[in-house]
């Protein structure tokens, strides 16, 4: 029986590596769940920093973040919203934030609020614009996203300034994409899949290469109805709702679909939604552009400032902006589907 001795110790070997590996990886998954984000106690103000473990953040637990926080003032603002300002924090050269800071809710909610803002900084992609930490402090919350330097959609397309070049049609189609890209992330790809509930042309930013970044997702939720302002009823802005949107006040991913028909469609056109000529006429820009896709005259529908395009890739994005738009949200596209007929029409450059 020579073999026992040996078969036992065989045994307490195995036994111990067993019981040494669960300890280890117990250890390395504790130190990532630790290492995933930073508290920073502020005591000063009674605040408290949360930041999101990622390069771009390593500089947000420094104290002349802080320090700098405190100090913004309005010639650092870069917009404003139904749920608050937009700063924009330089640190150095080479590092710089855009800062929000939401006027305060019911410190009740700050629980529900923080899960929501972790499941929100979990997320990652490049079409989405990435939250890298939040601070809450007694009056105010603050957000720290990713600062995008060609700001939003809405002010290129709208925006007043003269220095401004008016946006050709591949650069159009490229942002339409990349909209696309980041809300059917959201819908698809994302567990538990992400309702956006307010799609609009000022929450589509643009990043240093104009590739089209969603902002906002989560926030028209987060916020309670009497903190946003007249655009927006519980969830979502005017001009951008789905129909059935008015009768159910649920929000779904259709819901998001034909949001983003109408952001599309003002690609295309370069009218608001509520542009004032359609209340004139007593009509809106999403009725007018079904009646003039009807009638195949989309090129007195598409943009004045779009000087030369390929007749037939423009209205290809029409008719998708129409299925998007079909007032039976069981008859919209899935946004999967919206970004695969988009990125059939040409190839973007990349
Ligand atoms: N990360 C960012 N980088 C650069 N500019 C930003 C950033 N976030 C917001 N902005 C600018 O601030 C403006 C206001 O943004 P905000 O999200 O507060 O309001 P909104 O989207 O215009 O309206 P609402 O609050 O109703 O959604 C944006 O239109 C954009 O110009």
């Amino acid at each position: 029986m020579v073999g026992s001795p040996v078969i036992a110790l065989y045994i307490t070997i195995c036994c111990l590596a067993f019981v040494m590996s669960k300890i280890i990886i117990s250890f390395l998954l504790y130190k990532r769940w630790a290492r995933k984000r930073r508290i920073i106690e502020d005591s000063s103000s009674g605040g408290r920093m949360v930041v999101f473990r990622s390069p771009a953040a390593q500089s947000l637990s420094t104290k002349a973040f802080m320090k700098k926080t405190m100090k913004l003032s309005n010639k650092d603002i870069i917009g404003s919203g139904g749920f608050g300002t937009v700063y924009m924090l330089t640190l150095d050269d080479k590092t710089a934030f855009a800062v929000k800071r939401l006027n305060k809710g019911n410190k009740d909610t700050d629980r529900g609020f923080e899960r929501e803002l972790h499941a929100m900084g979990d997320i990652k992609h490049r079409n989405i614009v990435s939250l890298h930490g939040y601070y809450i402090a007694a009056q105010f919350n603050l957000l720290v996203y990713e600062l995008m330097p060609n700001g939003s959609l809405d002010t290129l397309l709208h925006g007043k300034s003269s220095k401004q070049k008016p946006l050709d049609w591949p650069t159009r189609h490229r942002i339409a994409v990349g909209a696309a890209r980041g809300i059917s992330y959201l819908h698809h790809d994302c567990i538990p899949h992400i309702i956006h509930r307010d799609i609009k042309s000022s929450n589509i930013l643009l990043d240093r290469n104009m590739e089209a970044r969603v902002s906002d997702f989560g926030l028209a939720t987060l916020m309670h109805a009497d903190q946003t302002h007249v655009s927006t009823i519980v969830a979502g802005t005017f001009g951008y709702l789905a129909p059935e949107y008015f009768d159910t006040g649920r929000a779904t991913t259709k819901g998001d679909v034909y949001s983003f028909g109408v952001v599309l469609l003002e690609l295309l056109t370069g009218k608001r939604p509520t542009d004032e000529s359609f209340i004139e006429e007593g009509t809106k820009l999403v009725t007018w552009v079904k009646d003039v896709v009807k009638d195949e005259r989309q090129e007195q529908a598409v943009d004045s400032t779009l000087s030369c395009y390929p007749t037939e890739e423009v209205k290809e994005a029409f008719r998708i902006a129409e299925k998007c738009l079909d007032s039976d949200p069981s008859k919209r596209p899935a946004m999967v589907a919206v970004l695969k007929m988009l990125e059939q029409i040409s190839s973007p450059i990349n």
